[in-house]
């Protein structure tokens, strides 16, 4: 899709739709179901086979698939992340069609009732939220045996770990019938994969919207802003990204929307180059090349997007133990085991239908703070570290973390992770502690287990004051928050920029769904929470009055 066309007047939609990731892709599913016109813009190329994706090492070619669609080369974006990451984040993100839910490792979690409860306002309570997860897990289940068979492959590193938490008295739970059971549990992951594919959105959800005459997706197309006139958006500026679409595409008039579900980075900047923000970043947008046509700051909404940036507090340690057995899976990229690639090839079976790099077991704790605040643990192993039988385990801290960051725009228009939002509370740092010692103790008489990291002799607590609170240390990929939900509206000194509708405070018909809108950090990694959360937005969006 080499060529850029121009967008014609005359066509516009009830709906326009920035991003297809685990925001987006939903709604453009419900608001065409519920009989609208949709359109769904994409600023990337298609990812996986069924949308004509291309990316491909040389073992794929003759078949359907890209890389995106074969589980076992989901970490391929860590070592050529060409063409597929943002590049206008400082941060690791997905701008391809499917956004993060392409490119991810697809662990999908129900999430626990206090992800909701704690975190979110009325109406989005867990209560609130039975309906959307009910729909959504109906359509996409997960499995914890990806492979077609039902074998999971190279269970060592999950044999030895599981073993040893089982051993120290911790519950064996199937997570997602289970969600609420995240106390000393631990359990095979949940993968959103589906006949040894990558599964998810992209092959459910997008698949029912483009069955429909109503919807229209175009990718390669860049959403520079949303055109408005005070608080009514009219449309959006759109730029050709390598084909795609140019111009202002236009809503319906008086009825028409437009939601941003461009990400946490992606949706922020757009509320920015909008004229929507605090004014310190609205005029590093004036001074950069979009002064020209940025809306004039009489019509400035002033709110704190970027603020209540969050990520899961990332903390890598790393053991050994004699009977793990690692699996290249980056050398799977060009040399796949040849009796591996067949099996997949032919049957989606095998080490290649799991994700790399042989992720499991998850195990949860809670613990709560000095503060009284219940803070949840989500630690996630993988076969891979220095050794041949070494795994990495990183510890989330989730639901319950109290510390916040802060994301800015540069005059390049470029957004940056400015403040990052780890450990920058004692209790947060307290229950960090805490779960690492609880851990030590849990590991202390497994037979030929070593630590590496931290090394014997150092102690929880200097080892967690030793890594640095910057993404690159503890960084998990799990952004959110930069456009807050709640009642407090953000102009008037609240913390909010959506209402309870998702609608942007002092606008008409503007609305952001997608993980910019999470108040705070949920336990577990986030996609499956982010496409119930676009499902309960769906309904309560069609639902407001024309
Ligand atoms: C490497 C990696 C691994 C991960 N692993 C997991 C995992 O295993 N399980 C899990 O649950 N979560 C995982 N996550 C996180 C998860 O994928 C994200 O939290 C989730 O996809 C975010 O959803 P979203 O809709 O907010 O944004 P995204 O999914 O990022 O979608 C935003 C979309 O908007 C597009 N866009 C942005 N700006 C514009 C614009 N101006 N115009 C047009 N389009 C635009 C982007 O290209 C992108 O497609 C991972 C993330 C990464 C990066």
């Amino acid at each position: 899709q080499a060529t850029c066309s121009n967008v014609t007047a005359e066509k516009t939609y009830d709906y326009i739709i920035v991003g297809s990731g685990a925001g987006g892709i939903p709604l453009a599913d419900r608001l065409s179901e519920a009989g609208k016109t949709v359109l769904l813009i994409e600023k990337g190329p298609p990812s996986t086979g069924r949308w004509g994706g291309t990316m491909k090492p040389d073992w794929l070619n003759g078949t359907s698939l890209t890389r995106f669609d074969v589980p076992g080369l989901c970490n391929q974006i860590w070592a050529d992340p060409t063409g597929v990451s943002c590049t206008d984040v400082d941060q690791m993100a997905g701008c391809v069609l499917g956004g993060g839910t392409a490119v991810n490792a697809g662990l999908w979690w129900k999430p626990h009732p206090e992800d909701w409860d704690v975190n979110f306002p009325t109406g989005w309570q867990s209560k609130d939220l039975v309906e959307a997860t009910g729909k959504v897990f109906g359509r996409i289940p997960g499995t914890i045996a990806p492979s077609v068979d039902g074998v999971r492959y190279l269970s060592q590193g999950f044999d030895m770990l599981g073993g040893s938490l089982k051993a120290a008295g911790w519950e064996y739970v199937v997570a997602n019938n289970n969600p609420e059971k995240k106390n000393r549990t631990y359990g095979h992951s949940t993968f959103m994969y589906s006949g040894g594919e990558r599964g998810g959105p992209l092959a459910t959800y997008l698949v029912n919207a483009a069955s429909r005459p109503s919807f229209t997706l175009w990718t390669h197309t860049i959403a520079k802003r949303v055109v408005r006139t005070g608080g009514l958006a009219t449309g959006v500026e759109v730029e050709c990204n390598g084909g795609g679409h140019a111009g202002v595409v236009s809503v319906t008039p008086k009825t028409g929307r437009v939601i941003l579900a461009a990400g946490s980075f992606g949706s922020a900047k757009l509320l920015w180059r909008s004229g929507i923000g605090t004014v310190d970043q609205l005029n590093i947008v004036k001074n950069s090349t979009d002064g020209p046509t940025m809306i004039s700051s009489d019509q400035w909404i002033n709110l704190p997007v970027g603020y209540n940036l969050n990520d899961h507090v990332g903390t890598d340690i790393e053991i050994s133990h004699p009977d793990v057995v690692f699996y290249d899976y980056y050398g799977a990229w060009k040399n796949p085991i040849p009796e591996d690639k067949e099996k997949y090839l032919s049957a989606r079976i095998g080490p290649l239908a799991q994700a790399a790099p042989n992720i499991g077991p998850i195990f949860w704790e809670t613990i709560k703070g000095a503060d009284g605040v219940n803070r949840h643990f989500h630690w996630q192993s993988r076969v891979e570290g220095t050794l041949n039988t070494s795994m990495t385990v990183t510890q989330y801290l989730g639901t319950g973390s109290t510390s916040r960051g802060r994301l800015t725009i540069t005059r390049q228009l470029n957004t940056i992770v400015s403040t990052p939002p780890y450990l920058r509370t004692d209790n947060d740092k307290a229950a960090v502690v805490q779960s690492l010692i609880n851990l030590q103790k849990v590991l202390a008489p497994v037979q030929g287990l070593s630590w590496i990291t931290p090394k014997p002799n150092v102690t929880a607590e200097q080892f967690i004051a030793s890594v640095p609170a910057i993404p690159a240390r503890r960084g998990s990929n799990h952004w959110t928050g930069t456009a807050k939900i709640g009642t407090d509206d953000g102009r008037t000194n609240g913390t909010a920029v959506v209402d309870l509708n998702t609608k942007v405070y002092g606008t008409e018909n503007l609305f952001v769904v997608d993980a910019s809108i999470f108040p705070g950090m949920i336990t577990a990694n986030p996609s499956a929470a982010i496409v119930i959360v676009s499902e309960h937005a769906a309904k309560k969006i069609l639902a407001l009055p024309a």
